[in-house]
């Protein structure tokens, strides 16, 4: 675990209604690093970034810039952190425009006007995600891969040197995937931000992240320069899918999957003469 770490994790332990859900977790996250989170489904993911973020308290300990999280007070957290969690129901009756002015609420008070470099700002965040042309309908009439390319936005106007996004490109087509992940990517490379998220598409994770957590049922299996974590018997032991990792010198890593179809076959067909 690196020391320089900007948010540092030392043995966070978290469970619900006594249900262990993540174990002991130690991690560092460096300053000016793109973080992937890896796993597959229920591995703890979004339970350890909604930890990170300070919206579930865990026991161990969470620091960000050396201070604990539970050290800053909302606002101030917001100033630090900023958030895109899963797509929820909630529907705003706000335009994409005010939805994205809501990330700059952390840097306002009471009596704070709204300026016209706060307006720049917010109209540079919709161009960047490619929301341009969409900044004055409504958030509840874009589609989901809109509403989250909204949503990273918000973040973005927010300023924070820590971003954290849960599946931020579940929703987005091919080009978009490439565009968030490309232009998150260049803000740690940039601005120094800390940026994690966590991802599903493990060459998605291959060819942007510097660094990869891989967990498993609420543990970290593996951790450090993505690289390394990109390990054909880690991956398929993790995923119960047999997959080859091919490395080069020159291209970022490429991993193949090779999907057990006669076993799900047999599957099926014991499922049929069960049932
Ligand atoms: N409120 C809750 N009550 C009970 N169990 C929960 C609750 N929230 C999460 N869990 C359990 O914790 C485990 C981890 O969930 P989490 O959402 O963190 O996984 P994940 O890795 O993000 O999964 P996915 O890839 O499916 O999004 C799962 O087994 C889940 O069922």
């Amino acid at each position: 675990m690196s020391t320089q770490a900007a948010l540092h994790l030392q043995d966070v332990t978290y469970s619900i209604n006594k249900k262990r859900i993540l174990t002991d977790i130690s991690l560092g996250f460096g300053a000016g690093l793109f973080h992937g989170v890896l796993g597959p489904n229920g591995a703890g993911k979004t339970t350890l970034l909604k930890i990170i973020t300070g919206q579930l308290q865990a026991a161990g300990e969470v620091c960000w810039q050396g201070r604990p999280l539970s050290d800053y007070a909302p606002q101030e957290l917001a100033r630090h952190v900023a958030v895109v969690n899963q797509i929820n129901d909630s529907v705003f009756s706000l335009t994409a425009k005010q939805v994205v002015t809501m990330g700059l609420l952390p840097h306002k008070n009471l009596l704070s006007r709204y300026t016209r470099d706060d307006r720049t700002q917010v109209l540079k965040a919709l161009d960047d995600v490619g929301l341009a042309d969409k900044a004055e309908q409504h958030f509840s009439a874009l589609s989901g891969g809109e509403q989250q390319r909204c949503l990273i936005a918000r973040a973005l106007v927010q300023g924070a040197p820590l971003l954290v996004l849960d599946e931020p490109v579940n929703h987005l087509d091919v080009y978009y995937q490439h565009q968030i992940l490309h232009l998150l990517h260049s803000l740690c490379q940039q601005q120094g931000k800390t940026v994690v998220v966590s991802l599903h598409d493990l060459n998605l994770a291959a060819a942007y992240c510097d660094n990869l957590v891989l967990m498993k049922d609420g543990l970290v299996a593996a951790s450090g320069a993505s690289s390394g974590v990109l390990e054909s018997t880690l991956l398929s032991d993790i995923f119960r899918v047999p997959c080859t990792v091919h490395h080069s010198a020159t291209q970022t890593a490429r991993i193949e999957f090779n999907p057990p179809f006669a076993e799900f076959q047999k599957a099926s067909t014991q499922v049929k003469h069960d049932s």
